[in-house]
Order: C-alpha cells, then structure tokens, then sequence
C-alpha cells in the first residue's frame, strides 16, 4: 500500500458529532441524579455518542485486536524473556489460554490474533495472517524497518478494523504480542512526545535496574543512530518502532474512521496512539485510555496524548487486557442512557 491510501483513511476520520454529545448531556442530565455525579460514566457516555452519532449505540459486538510481532533489538539484551515467546504466546492466544482470552470472555469480546511480524513460520486456522517481515532489524545498527513496510502494517490493522465493522463490530481494542516492544515503544516516546529516555524507560517484563540503564543506553543509540525526524511520524515508526506497534496504529485509524470507540491498552498500545494522534490529531477523540500501567512513562504518555485512565490496577502486562477491563464499564455508561428514569418519568423534584 502507498502513502496515498494511508492519507485517504485519515482523510475519513472526521470531528464527533457535535450535537450528539449535546443530547447526551441534556439526557444525563435529565436523569434522577444530581447533574454530573456519575463522574467519568458521564463523560464515557457523551463521548461515545460524539463517536456514534447515538445517544446509547449497541456496542455488543466488540473486539481486541491482538497484533504480534518480534523485534531485533531483542539481540542487545532488553528484555527479561526470549524473543521465543512471542510465537509461543500467540499459539497460546489461539488456544483460549492468555489473560487476555480470559479477561475477553468476561467482557464478552472476541480475540482476532494477527501475525503482523512473528520471526516464526505459523499456521493456524484462528490466525489472522499479514505477516509484513520475520521481526524488525535492531534498530541499534540499522532501521526497524523500511517506510514501506511500516505503512503496509498501517494499512494491516486499518483494513481489519473495516473487515470487523463490515461484519457488525462496533468497538475495538488494542492489544500486542512481541517481547522486546517497550523498547520500541520507549523510543517512540522519546522521539514523538520528547520524553526524556531515562522516563520513558521502564522494567518490561520484569528486569532490574542495571538492565534498565543498559535498556537507556541502547534506546538512546538508536535515536542517535537514526535521527528520525519528529514532524514525520512514520520516520519515527520505521526507525525506531515495531510491526505491531505501526499495525495498532492502523487499527486505531481505522476504527476512527469507521466511528467506533477504540479502547487503548498499556504502555505498548498507548505509543501505538501517539503515532496514530501524530498522524491524525482528529483520531484521538476516538480513543478511549483503558487504563495506568505500572510501566514508567505511561502516564506522561497518556498525558501527551490527552486521554485518562478509567482504571488503576497495577497492571503491567498488555495484550490488550487493560483494555478489555474497560468494556463492561463502557457498558455500564451506556446502560444508564438506556435505563434510568428522568426526574419527570419518576415525578422527583430537581434541585
Ligand atoms: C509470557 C509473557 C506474556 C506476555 N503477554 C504480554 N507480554 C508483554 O511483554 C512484552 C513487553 O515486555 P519487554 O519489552 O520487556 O519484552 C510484550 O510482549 C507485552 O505484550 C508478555 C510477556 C511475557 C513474557
Ligand atoms: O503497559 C503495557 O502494555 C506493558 C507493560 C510492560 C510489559 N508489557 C506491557
């Protein structure tokens, strides 16, 4: 796919609906509650109908796009597992059997894994396949990957999302698979949201902090390597990025220009936003955050991207689990649109 088709989807994410957010408000406001006291339910509910166009849509076919990919930079020794366990844990999302299959079912979403960039032959009949490359390079010697590719991943996860919404979805989530991609994403901080890399660093799966510096160090070779240029956010993405990062920010493209929520998980998913809200500033009013990961720098990044948490559990762990936690609260939102009583239809007195 050429750039062109990349700037024909962003060219279809348009501004919410103004004036359904407006009767969002006056309907929770009618509601037998003082106005404004079911806090961020509220705020869920009015931005869902901004997304929608409707003031309590049906959101009950729902997805979490699982995209996988490994990462190069896994040779300098950033992560506290093998890059293995990327292509192990995908057949483990197949098989039913990741947090992220059991948090699903809970929330009554469906899990469409994809091979957007495995270092690994698979095949399986659950398997989404659009593999773009066996891994990206390490991005400390030379590009993660081409431009080209970067944006055959973009338009990866966008043309899913349309595939989906074809069939009736109507809300989405981001999750990823690929040992190694909080290092990439930690470079994308550093170089779309000028984080400091000491901050945007964190212990990944779980290493201590002399790998943490090592991880600093190799971070900030990269960016001095490659110099990606923060004005083109797709330099940035092929530099420094990951496949399954560039074929997130694809799925979140795509869900806005569909006008479906998109649900963005931790600190991987969250870098995934920021390229897609550097690509398409209008893209961010789509985005739902899901919730604080334990990962040093997701709040800064979350910050620089304009969304809050709806949830703080401590969770460090991605694959789009944050994220579907969120699906019975959004639920929840819209059910109060749905179901209450109005001051006049329950004959209460306002204030
Ligand atoms: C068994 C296992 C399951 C996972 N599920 C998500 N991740 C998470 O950990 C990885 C990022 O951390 P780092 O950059 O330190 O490698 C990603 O694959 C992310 O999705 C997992 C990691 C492991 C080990
Ligand atoms: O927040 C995340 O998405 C995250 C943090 C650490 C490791 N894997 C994922």
């Amino acid at each position: 796919m050429s750039e062109g088709t990349l700037e024909t989807i962003i060219a279809a994410i348009g501004p919410l609906n103004e004036s359904a957010v407006e009767a969002a408000e006056q309907h929770l406001n009618s509601l037998t509650k003082p106005p404004g006291s079911l806090g961020k339910l509220e705020e869920i509910a009015r931005q869902i109908a901004g997304i929608t166009g409707e003031i309590s849509a049906d959101l009950s076919k729902r997805a979490v796009i699982v995209m996988a990919g490994d990462h190069g930079v896994c040779e300098e020794g950033v992560s506290a597992f093998p890059a293995e366990v990327t292509p192990q844990m995908v057949l483990n999302f197949l098989a039913g059997g990741a947090a992220v299959n059991v948090l699903a079912r809970g929330a009554g979403a469906e899990v469409f894994c994809v091979d957007i960039g495995v270092n690994a032959d698979l095949s399986h009949e659950g398997l989404i396949q659009c593999k773009v490359r066996k891994g990206t390079a390490n991005m400390t010697r030379e590009a993660a990957m081409t431009r080209e590719e970067a944006v055959a991943a973009i338009a990866a996860g966008a043309a899913i999302v349309k595939d989906l919404a074809s069939k009736g979805y109507r809300m989405f989530a981001t999750g990823e698979m690929g040992i190694g991609n909080t290092t990439a994403s930690a470079a994308l901080c550093a170089v779309l949201a000028e984080m400091r890399v000491q901050d945007a660093v964190g212990l990944g799966t779980g290493i201590n902090e002399e790998r943490r510096q090592h991880k600093i160090d190799v971070v900030e070779r990269a960016i001095a390597l490659h110099s990606p240029d923060r004005r083109d956010p797709i330099d940035a993405l092929a530099k420094v990025g990951g496949l399954e990062i560039a074929g997130l920010v694809g799925v979140i493209l795509g869900a806005a220009a569909e006008r479906c929520p998109v649900v963005v998980d931790g600190f991987i998913s969250s870098a995934a936003a920021l390229v897609a809200s550097a690509l398409s500033p209008q893209s961010a009013a789509f985005m739902l955050g899901s919730h604080l990961s334990h990962e040093q720098g997701h709040r800064q990044l979350l910050d620089v991207i304009g969304l809050s948490p709806i949830i703080h559990l401590d969770m460090r762990l991605g694959e789009g689990t944050g994220a579907v936690l969120c699906f019975p609260i959004i639920d929840a939102a819209l059910r109060i649109m749905r179901e209450m009583a109005t001051f006049e239809s329950a004959g209460i007195s306002r204030g």
